[in-house]
């Protein structure tokens, strides 16, 4: 799905990541880690091809495809999603529109924002005054509209409380087709019951990809993950198991020496 090789990468003449590697299979979800600072984000925004965000050196694949000097508009088209941490505000826009023109039919995008708590918000402009969870909110609705091949979460959890963390996690799971309704968990957001989600959202034989970035992994606990990296000193240094066990890793012994095990293949 998505291949990143040797990627070097500088914002406004300064570089930030040097020579990364990433291979992200289709229905993988990928959790990335590192401390403060070290360019999760500058990551996730070069794959999504914001203009500040130049590539020095290497290149981004999606489906079989080279995307590295490809503008955002077409990455979008292509199937890649993208919440950020500080989405802009789009004044005279309303939400509604914005849903309806990320995908949505008007009927899903009140079902969808039924769902997401987020029927109040449609008629305000995209971002106006929403508070941080709301935010979130508001980003992951505009992304289950669009529902993208490869979904990039950066810190989907904060600034959401405790109780909308797992409607951030199912709408994340939606988005990536692991909420299987024909198997009774039908809270999906798109329909009224089981037979017309059936007949409005197939589900795929595998899932859709992710690449989530987290500090504190609150949001794994609602979001099946099976790789984690480690992105220390603007080099993802390696890769590892189970997303869960690298964060424990990291808690206890902190990043330099979790990188260590890790690359040595001690974290499993
Ligand atoms: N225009 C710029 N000029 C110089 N440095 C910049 C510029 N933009 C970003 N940086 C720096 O790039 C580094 C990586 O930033 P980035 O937001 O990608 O880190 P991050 O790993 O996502 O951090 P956090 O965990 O705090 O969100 C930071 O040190 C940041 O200050």
């Amino acid at each position: 799905m998505l291949h990143i090789e040797h990627l070097t990468v500088a914002v406004d003449g300064k570089t930030i990541l040097q020579d990364i590697n990433l291979h992200i299979a289709p229905g993988e979800v990928h959790v990335l880690l590192g401390p403060n600072g070290t360019g999760k984000s500058t990551l996730i925004s070069t794959i999504m091809g914001f203009e500040r965000y130049k590539v020095l050196e290497g290149k981004i694949i999606f489906k079989g495809q080279d995307i590295t000097t490809a503008p955002c508009y077409e990455r979008a088209k292509l199937g890649i999603g993208v919440m950020i941490q500080r989405p802009p505000t789009i004044r005279g826009l309303s939400l509604r529109k914005m849903v309806e023109i990320c995908g949505a039919t008007p009927k899903e995008t009140e079902s969808m924002a039924k769902w997401m708590g987020m029927s109040d918000f449609l008629d305000r402009s995209v971002n106006e005054g929403f508070s941080g969870g709301e935010l979130k909110r508001s980003e992951l609705l505009q992304l289950m509209a669009q529902k993208p091949e490869l979904l990039l979460l950066d810190e989907p959890e904060s600034g959401v409380d405790i109780e909308n963390i797992a409607l951030v996690g199912r709408a994340a799971n939606y988005i990536l087709q692991h909420t299987d309704c024909r198997k009774g968990d039908c809270q999906k957001p798109c329909c009224g019951n089981n037979t017309e989600c059936e007949d409005n959202n197939p589900l795929k034989e595998s899932g859709h990809s992710g690449l989530i970035i987290t500090h504190l992994g609150h949001i794994l606990k609602y979001v099946p993950s099976s790789h984690a990296h480690i992105l220390y000193n603007g080099t993802l240094t390696c890769q590892s198991g189970d997303p869960l066990h690298v964060l424990q890793c990291i808690a206890q012994s902190g990043y330099e020496r979790c990188v260590r095990e890790t690359c040595r293949g001690g974290v499993r």
